[in-house]
């Protein structure tokens, strides 16, 4: 909270700063008056979180605000020492991490009529832009793999292995971690697969493939659909390599329908909002590279055709962990009751499955998850935060005599399952 979060507001107010036209030209004076209100409340928010000044109840009034002011309440009752306050270094990390987000929404809210503005767009559409290469060779992948129905069994299972890794390493390029400075996909995502391999601390690539190729095998007789949701994480390169992903699962039969969820207002810098995929489209169709068109005009035709469904929810920015889902929001759990596979990408998302604790390594995964089993789920997560559990005894301590950043920096992956094989 110290380093990266006042870097990341600072590089929001000197966007704004450098764009100042843009709103006098599109608004007039309104407009020039808007983006004034804006920096103010940035300036002062983050003078407040510099100073380690108390949070704040939000004052906006959206369809979230009085559920960030009760959990405040909440956090105040947890509080029996008077010398300790509910502030930006004293709180824990994820709750007050959350909050800043919150608070530059809540800016944006109160700076009509610019409250649409998305202040992170342009870092999310750099990364696409620096990974263009990077995303050609992917696409072209995937269009090659279109004889996908002469591949045996084992071949698929290597193409599966293969583009579930690439998803795991496209969430190296988040945004937050680099306090907001770029962080692209250079090389190539194929080659370097093998070389990353050992970084792999927990692989339950083989769970999910025999949950998917199970159900395929059965579909005939027992099941009609599989449904596999994407819990998303950043836009730019990580975002294709998940499209990539879920395009193969329907063209492999091992899924026949596949729901995104994203977030609903701009979060932690990267995080995909339904604008930032329909950005990504657009640009692949207008590509001038074959592979690259082809993707866009099928991913538009997967969602029109609702094999492709695209969620949001309020609860994915909200601060809670999600052993609170089927309390705070029922309608969502249920939601993802009807999947058959749920795939939460990336760190923040792992820090929420588990809770802001310290939790012991050797943890059994399911037990850190406190009663959040909505459906057999996978965790696809590059290592960014001080929290992992389910690994072997001794493993964790010994990674940490080789690298003692190894929690710090995106370099180790996980693919951690937990459920059963509803194959009954
Ligand atoms: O969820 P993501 O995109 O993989 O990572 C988000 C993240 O970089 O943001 C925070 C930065 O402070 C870290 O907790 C976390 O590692
Ligand atoms: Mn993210």
């Amino acid at each position: 909270m110290k380093n990266r979060a006042p870097q990341i507001l600072i590089k929001v107010i000197n966007t704004l700063q450098q764009h100042k036209n843009e709103f006098f030209e599109k608004l007039g004076e309104v407009g020039t008056e808007a983006e004034k209100k804006l920096l103010s409340l940035l300036s002062k928010l983050l003078n407040e979180l510099q100073t380690d000044e108390p949070l704040l109840p939000l004052t906006d009034n959206w369809v979230d605000t009085d559920i960030w002011n009760q959990y405040l309440k909440y956090h105040h009752s947890l509080l029996n020492e008077t010398n300790k306050k509910i502030s930006w270094f004293q709180s824990p990390w994820l709750y007050v991490e959350c909050y800043m987000y919150r608070r530059i929404h809540e800016a944006l809210m109160l700076s009509s009529p610019i409250s649409d503005l998305d202040v992170f767009k342009e870092p999310k559409e750099q990364n696409f832009l620096e990974s263009q290469e990077a995303i050609r060779i992917l696409c072209s992948y995937l269009q090659g793999l279109n004889k996908i129905e002469n591949l045996d069994e084992n071949q698929l299972k290597d193409e599966f292995f293969k583009l579930l890794q690439i998803s795991l390493w496209g969430n190296k390029c988040d945004l937050s971690l680099s306090g907001g400075q770029s962080s692209s996909q250079t090389s190539s995502p194929l080659t370097v697969l093998e070389d990353l391999k050992p970084f792999i601390l927990v692989n339950n690539m083989d769970y999910l493939w025999l949950l998917l190729i199970n159900r395929k095998k059965m579909r005939q007789e027992t099941f009609s659909v599989t449904r596999v949701d994407f819990v998303l994480d950043n836009a730019g390169f990580e975002l294709v390599t998940d499209l990539v992903m879920a395009d193969f699962l329907l063209a492999s039969k091992l899924a026949t329908e596949i729901h995104f969820h994203g977030k609903s207002i701009p979060w932690y810098v990267s995080d995909t909002n339904k604008n930032d995929i329909n950005w990504v489209i657009e640009q692949l169709k207008a590509a001038n590279t074959k592979c690259m068109s082809e993707c866009g005009i099928n991913w538009e035709d997967y969602f029109k055709k609702h094999s492709w469904v695209y969620h949001d929810h309020m609860f994915w920015t909200l601060p809670y962990e999600y052993c609170a889902m089927s309390q705070v929001a029922p309608d969502l759990y249920a939601e993802l009751q009807k999947s058959n596979l749920i795939l939460f990408k990336g760190d923040l998302n792992y820090r929420k499955l588990v809770g802001d604790r310290k939790w012991g390594f050797t943890v059994p995964f399911h037990q850190a998850l406190n009663g959040f089993h909505p459906a057999p789920l996978c965790s696809i997560r590059t290592v960014k935060a001080e929290v992992q559990v389910g690994l072997a005894p001794g493993q964790g301590e010994q990674v940490a005599v080789t690298d003692p950043q190894w929690m710090n920096t995106g370099k180790y992956g996980i693919f951690q399952f937990d459920g059963h094989f509803d194959l009954a």
